[in-house]
Formats: C-alpha cells, sequence, structure tokens
C-alpha cells in the first residue's frame, strides 16, 4: 500500500460525515427528479409520487445497454486522433499524454445512431427506461469507483491526488485517491468527464424528442430549444476537449465515487431533467418568447466561451497576439494573472456564462413548475463552492499576488452582486 505521507486532513464537502451523507444524497435526489418529472404535479420539493420496488429499478437490460454504451465510447477513445495533447506536469515532473478526438466521437455516435434509426432502432423507447438505465449507471459508478480504490492502494505514493489521500477510506473512496488512474494509456477520469456522460446526456435528450413527436405529432418548440441548447454545449466541450486538462478535476482533484457517479450517472439523468419534463408537461412557448431565450443562451454562450478560450490561450503562449495586450499581475510561481479582459470583470466569467446558459435551458419550460430550474439552483450552489474551492487553491498557489487580484477585481462571478 502506498504511505499516507503528505496526506491532508479530510476537511473539503464535510469531512468523512459530509461523503457518506453526498453518496446517499445524490443518488436518491437523482431518482427522486426522475420520478417526480413524469409525474402529474411535478412538485420538487415534495415527496416523490411513489417508490419504486426493485423490479421497476433492476432490468439486466438496462445493465447491458449501459455496458454496450461505455464500451463502443471506449472504442471510440481508442480511434486514431487528430492530436495527441500533454497535460500538465506532474510530481515527478512528467506529462501524460490524451487523445483529442472526442468531437469525432460525438459525429461516430451520431452516424451510428442515424443509421440505428434508419434499420428501425426505436429510439423514443429510451425514455421509458430511464428509471432501470439510471440504475444501472448508479450501480456500475459504485463498483467502478470501488475498483479504483482498490486500485490506488498499490500505486506509488507520488499517484495520489492532493485531496483524496487523507487515509479515512470513506472520504478518499468519494473524493478519489488516485490522481489519473490508468490502464496503459487508458486514463480513466478524462475518459469519463467528457464521453459517456455528455454524449450520453445528449442521446436522452434526443430519446425524449423522439418520444415527443410520437405522442404528440412533433417536437414541441420548448423541447427543441433545450435539445438545441445543450447540444450545443456538449458539442463545444468536446470540441474544446484540450481546455478540460487544465479544469482542477483533472489537475487536482482524484478519481472517486464523486467524479464516477457525476460523469456516468447525474450528468446524463440529471442534466436531461428539462427535456424529461417538457415530454410529461408540455408548455406552450410562442416565438417572441423564444427568440429572448436564444438571445439569453448567445449571450451567455458568449462569455462562457471568451473567457475560457481567453484563458487558455494565455495559459498557452502569454505572447498570443489575442492576449498579449492584456493587462497582468506577476506572481512567485513565475506564472501571471490576467487582470483585464474578461479576467478583469470577475473572478470567474466562465461561471458567470455557465449560468447564464442555465437559465436559458429551464426557461422553456415555463414558470409553472420550479422544477425546471433544479439545474439552475444545484448549479448556483455547484458553482459557488467550486469556486471557494479554486480560491483556496490560488491563494496557497500565489500568495500576495492573489491578494492583489482580488483587490484589482472584487467580485467573484457576479459584478455588483457576488
Ligand atoms: N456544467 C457543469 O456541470 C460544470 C461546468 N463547469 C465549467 O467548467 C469550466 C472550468 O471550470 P473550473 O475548472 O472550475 O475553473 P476555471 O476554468 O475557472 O479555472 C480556475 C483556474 O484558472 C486559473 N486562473 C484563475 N484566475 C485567473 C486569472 N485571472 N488569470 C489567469 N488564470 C487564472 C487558476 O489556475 P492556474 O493559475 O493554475 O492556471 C485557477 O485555478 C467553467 O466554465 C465552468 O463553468 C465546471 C463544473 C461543472
Ligand atoms: C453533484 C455531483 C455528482 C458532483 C460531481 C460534479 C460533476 C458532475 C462535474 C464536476 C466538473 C464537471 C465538468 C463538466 C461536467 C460536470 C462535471 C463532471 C464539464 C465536462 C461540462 C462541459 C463543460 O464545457 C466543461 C468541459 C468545461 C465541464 C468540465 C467540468
Amino acid at each position: 500500500m502506498a504511505p499516507l505521507q503528505g496526506s491532508r486532513a479530510p476537511t473539503e464537502f464535510g469531512g468523512p460525515l459530509g461523503a457518506a451523507a453526498l453518496m446517499l444524497l445524490l443518488p436518491a435526489t437523482m431518482f427522486h427528479l426522475l420520478l417526480v418529472a413524469r409525474s402529474g404535479s411535478a412538485r420538487l420539493l415534495g415527496p416523490p409520487p411513489y417508490l419504486p420496488g426493485l423490479e421497476a429499478l433492476w432490468s439486466p437490460w438496462a445493465l447491458l445497454l449501459c455496458l454496450t454504451w461505455l464500451g463502443l465510447q471506449a472504442a471510440l477513445y481508442l480511434l486514431p486522433a487528430r492530436k495527441v495533447a500533454e497535460g500538465q506536469e506532474l510530481k515527478d515532473k512528467s506529462r501524460l499524454r490524451y487523445p483529442i478526438n472526442g468531437f469525432q466521437a460525438l459525429v461516430l455516435t451520431a452516424l451510428l445512431l442515424g443509421l440505428g434509426m434508419s434499420a428501425g432502432l426505436p429510439l423514443g423507447a429510451l425514455s421509458e427506461m430511464l428509471l432501470p438505465l439510471a440504475f444501472a449507471a448508479t450501480l456500475i459508478a459504485f463498483i467502478f469507483s470501488l475498483l479504483l480504490y482498490l486500485k490506488s492502494l498499490v500505486v506509488p505514493a507520488f499517484a495520489l491526488a492532493p485531496g483524496g489521500n487523507s487515509g479515512n477510506p470513506i472520504y478518499d473512496f468519494f473524493l478519489g485517491r488516485e490522481l489519473n488512474p490508468r490502464i496503459c494509456s487508458f486514463d480513466f477520469k478524462y475518459f469519463c468527464e467528457l464521453r459517456p456522460g455528455l454524449i450520453g446526456w445528449v442521446l436522452i435528450n434526443l430519446a425524449l424528442m423522439m418520444q415527443e413527436a410520437e405522442l404528440r405529432g412533433s417536437p414541441s418548440l420548448a423541447m427543441w430549444l433545450v435539445n438545441g441548447f445543450q447540444l450545443l454545449y456538449v458539442g463545444d466541450a468536446l470540441w474544446h476537449e484540450e481546455a478540460v486538462l487544465t479544469t482542477m478535476d483533472i489537475i487536482r482533484d482524484g478519481f472517486g465515487f464523486m467524479l464516477a457517479f457525476g460523469d456516468l450517472a447525474w450528468v446524463p439523468f440529471t442534466y436531461s431533467l428539462q427535456a424529461q419534463f417538457l415530454l410529461y408537461h408540455p408548455q406552450p412557448l410562442g416565438l417572441p418568447m423564444a427568440l429572448v431565450i436564444c438571445l439569453i443562451n448567445a449571450v451567455g454562450y458568449y462569455i462562457f466561451r471568451g473567457a475560457n478560450s481567453q484563458k487558455n490561450t494565455f495559459r498557452k503562449n502569454p505572447s498570443d497576439p489575442r492576449v498579449a495586450d492584456l493587462e497582468t499581475i506577476s506572481t512567485a510561481t513565475g506564472r501571471q494573472l490576467l487582470v483585464s479582459g474578461w479576467w478583469g470583470m470577475v473572478r470567474h466569467p466562465n461561471y458567470l456564462g455557465d449560468l447564464i446558459m442555465a437559465l436559458a435551458w429551464s426557461l422553456p419550460c415555463g414558470v409553472s413548475h420550479l422544477l425546471p430550474y433544479f439545474y439552475l439552483l444545484y448549479f448556483t450552489a455547484l458553482l459557488v463552492h467550486r469556486e471557494a474551492r479554486d480560491e483556496q487553491q490560488c491563494l496557497q498557489k500565489y500568495g500576495l499576488a492573489w491578494h492583489e487580484y482580488c483587490r484589482r477585481v472584487p467580485y467573484r462571478i457576479m459584478p455588483y452582486i457576488y
């Protein structure tokens, strides 16, 4: 077993107790949302309409479907890539290599799906299987996290994540002990973060849209908007796949239950909540309102993409003409911090753009129910917590220079508000 030298006290996410509570609460919330979305009253805060028995949750076909999906995405990951990118420098000064072929996987999945559908594949039927599919994905995430935990016990200490190496098994199982678990060149965390869950999310959205067309003759305008916006978001993530290599999930967090469940179950089954809601609760949406919502999504996307690209360009090459004129602060590490452009507006402009998009994804569902706004509420909490975690890390990394940045750019996410 790898020694626990350099291990940290388990303080994030409420320590071991918080981690244990989240491991129960997150799957329970996901099943609650799935049940409530199809109920007549669709009340987010009420009790679920019924408690499903094991026969409603367990289906060997659903498990087989989930495993086939993972197998397909893994095969697409292994195809030759247009580019191989290097990750950030690791503790042992080495850099891992990652294939950049996520967008190619999305296109090939769409082609295979098109072929299947023209041969009579009833994609809409997937919408009837969401409960057993979510159960199978949760089961896979639990077993997978357990295997990852066991694997982490035999790797050298330098391969462990700074946060998930506390010595408390519950906490470490939740946060993830090993930073970049791999078999040969297959990187499990990088693979899961962007492919099965994100592509699965748009697949579920599409199935819900097909089912709506079958029930009502054609998809509603609201369903088109939700599908279009979320496809743009997933397509964008896969197109800019390389950027994920600088997120805290890849650089700092281990791969444990939080990310395995988040990537494989939470993202596809809760991020598709608006489309699930619309299938069972059709909402009228006029063209003028639809145009306003498109504008809100466009503004959010413009800020999100602008901010993320500006930082990535700057981190890759500070003398790139697109960022060379921006004002910066020097830090003791040799790295610089941007203090003008998007990063001079607030300290997390990318979060602001993401939140504006989240609002645009809920608005097509009208204002009669709180349920479709769950994503916006959850995402606000996630980003506020994430911002606090990032802030602490930046303070540790950059010290006085970070204080100076906070003085120059006082707002975190929303100008003049937060
Ligand atoms: N849809 C979803 O469920 C989720 C989406 N996201 C999205 O993922 C994206 C990435 O988010 P995340 O990884 O949390 O964080 P960021 O992309 O904001 O990265 C934070 C890092 O950026 C660097 N940085 C911070 N300020 C500056 C500055 N002024 N100049 C230059 N570099 C700076 C620091 O790292 P360093 O200095 O080491 O480079 C810091 O640690 C966001 O757009 C977010 O909205 C995130 C979570 C969930
Ligand atoms: C509640 C729970 C289970 C928490 C786990 C959190 C994960 C769901 C998220 C952590 C960071 C994520 C990112 C994306 C999806 C959600 C998770 C995995 C992301 C892939 C979405 C698309 C974006 O463009 C992105 C690539 C920037 C983003 C990266 C972070």
